[in-house]
């Protein structure tokens, strides 16, 4: 009894086997949990998933490849441009003699696209093709020829190792309103009331795209587009006005009168053209005159204002049966909101050092009154590197674009402002591809997808505290067992 005595003064009771045992359990269990919760939730190393689009312009044909993470498909924001690839030469409606070489065109991007998306994800990798006004246009004209170019460029991408899923016309309010999905996106903006509109200019057709308190589709179903994204209702408007690109445009300002002394072109510029190539178009034929020369000398004089009240002579406002209109007699609501102007807005305007609208409008056209009166080859030494094509044509599209916002879609000096000049956002070009491809892939779901309670961090952090101060409780939970002081004197 005695020893047993002092056995128990001298005992550590932290040695007692059950104690060691509930210790080192516990501490495992902790250490299980901790390490659990990290690897549970830490981002798998990245693994991504490809989608190729290529839109087939009226001037060009370009490829861009999207990528996201594998295993997160319906996040917003996450699909990514990784890479874009011009291609060599005309757009494919050009090819309407030669169907063929519109699809050996492609090749060169499409042998591009094979090194820029991993070897492994080819075979799931989905391709489209996207054609736009060039196509629309050759479809009036002739619409066998435009269904041999499909032929051709179909069997081109066929060859290709990636899943092809088709190659067709886009309907001009399919283009608008991808392209506003596209800008949405990217903006982060698809999860929020307050949108941005988008503004596309192409070589043959533009678009305006945008949600305006004012507009439920009723006065004009057919500029109507309903979305549901996210978990919000969307209702678009949007126009497609064919023929309304910057080459068609320039093309209708040149054949009407005045045309063969053009205020919209340097003073000093003098070129031969044929009126052929000139009216070979569906947008222009009904111009053309009874007997006309087959060469013409077109010759630039280089004056704004006057450019301006060509250009106007393009637009029809004479006719609405709507509350109101933009022009051509086509429904538009109050503009609301900012607006991202893309692809031929941004290439002139940011050529013209013209894209920061935070300069009142009368000084933008100020600015470009200036440019306009410079002569031809004063212009051509200031910039050397400049396709000449493109250098011509500056004036004539700015003074097109700014005509186009401010008479055609009613921009004032104020609400010019709200408009952005983008090529890119996030790296990603601003477009319709992109929207194209996220609304074929389902990847933006129609209601909000489940976020988790935290961020990553957040989480194992919240998971390292509760751990902690389990393992405090536990220790606590073992006071009982606790040494003591012991108030008896000690016998050594
Ligand atoms: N200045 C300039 N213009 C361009 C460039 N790339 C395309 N464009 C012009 O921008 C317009 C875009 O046309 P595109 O996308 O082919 O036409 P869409 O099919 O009518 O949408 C055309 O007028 C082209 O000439 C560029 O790099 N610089």
């Amino acid at each position: 009894n005695d020893q047993t005595g002092l056995y128990s003064v001298f005992r550590n009771p932290w040695h007692t086997p059950l104690t060691i045992f509930i210790a080192v359990v516990g501490v495992i269990a902790i250490v299980a949990l901790v390490t659990v919760a990290v690897l549970q939730n830490k981002p798998l190393i990245p693994k991504y998933k490809y989608g190729i689009v290529l839109d087939a312009g009226s001037s060009h044909t370009a490829m861009y490849i999207y990528e996201w993470p594998a295993e997160k498909d319906n996040n917003t924001g996450r699909v990514e441009q990784t890479h874009s690839c011009k291609v060599k030469g005309p757009g494919i409606s050009s090819y309407a003699s030669d169907p063929k070489k519109a699809g050996q065109s492609l090749q060169v991007c499409m042998k591009e696209a094979e090194r820029f998306v991993p070897s492994e994800r080819h075979e799931e990798t989905p391709l489209y093709l996207g054609a736009t006004a060039g196509m629309r246009l050759l479809n009036i004209e002739n619409s066998t020829a435009s269904d041999q170019v499909f032929q051709a460029v179909s069997e081109s991408l066929q060859k290709s190792p990636f899943s092809f899923q088709g190659a067709r016309i886009l309907s001009g309010q399919e283009e608008g309103a991808f392209g506003w999905v596209t800008v949405n996106y990217l903006d982060d903006r698809l999860k929020q009331v307050c949108t941005t509109g988008a503004l596309d200019l192409g070589g043959a057709s533009t678009q305006i795209s945008f949600v305006s308190d004012a507009f439920d589709g009723s006065e004009s179903p057919n500029n109507s587009v309903n979305f549901r994204l996210y978990g919000n209702d969307y209702n678009l408007y949007t126009h497609s006005f064919l023929c309304y690109g910057k080459d068609q445009v320039l093309r209708m300002a040149l054949s009407g009168p005045g045309s063969i002394s053009d205020p919209c072109f340097h003073n000093g510029y003098s070129e031969s053209k044929n009126y052929m190539t000139l009216y070979n178009s569906p947008c222009v034929s009904k111009r053309k005159p009874v007997s006309s020369p087959a060469d013409f000398t077109h010759v630039g004089k280089g004056n704004f204002y006057q450019c301006q009240e060509l250009v106007k002579s393009v637009f029809d406002f004479t006719q609405c049966k709507y509350t109101q209109c933009s022009f051509n007699g086509v429904y538009q609501p109050t503009l609301q909101g900012p607006f991202g102007a893309f692809s031929a807005y941004y290439f002139v305007m940011n050529f013209l050092n013209l894209t920061d609208t935070s300069v009142p409008l009368q000084s933008v056209k100020e600015a470009l009154a200036r440019y306009c009166s410079t002569p031809w080859e004063t212009i051509k030494k200031q910039h050397p590197g400049i396709k000449l094509k493109y250098l011509a044509e500056y004036c004539f599209s700015g003074t097109y674009i700014l005509t186009l916002l401010t008479e055609g879609y009613n921009f004032t000096s104020e609400t010019f402002s709200k408009i952005r000049f983008i090529k890119q956002i996030k790296g990603s070009d601003a477009g319709w591809t992109l929207g194209y491809m996220l609304n074929l892939t389902n990847m933006i779901p129609a209601e909000a997808p489940d976020t988790p309670l935290l961020p990553h961090a957040g989480y194992v952090s919240v998971i390292t505290v509760i751990a902690l101060v389990l393992f405090l409780l536990f220790v606590l939970s073992l006071r009982p067992l606790w040494p003591r002081c012991s108030q008896k004197p000690q016998i050594v």
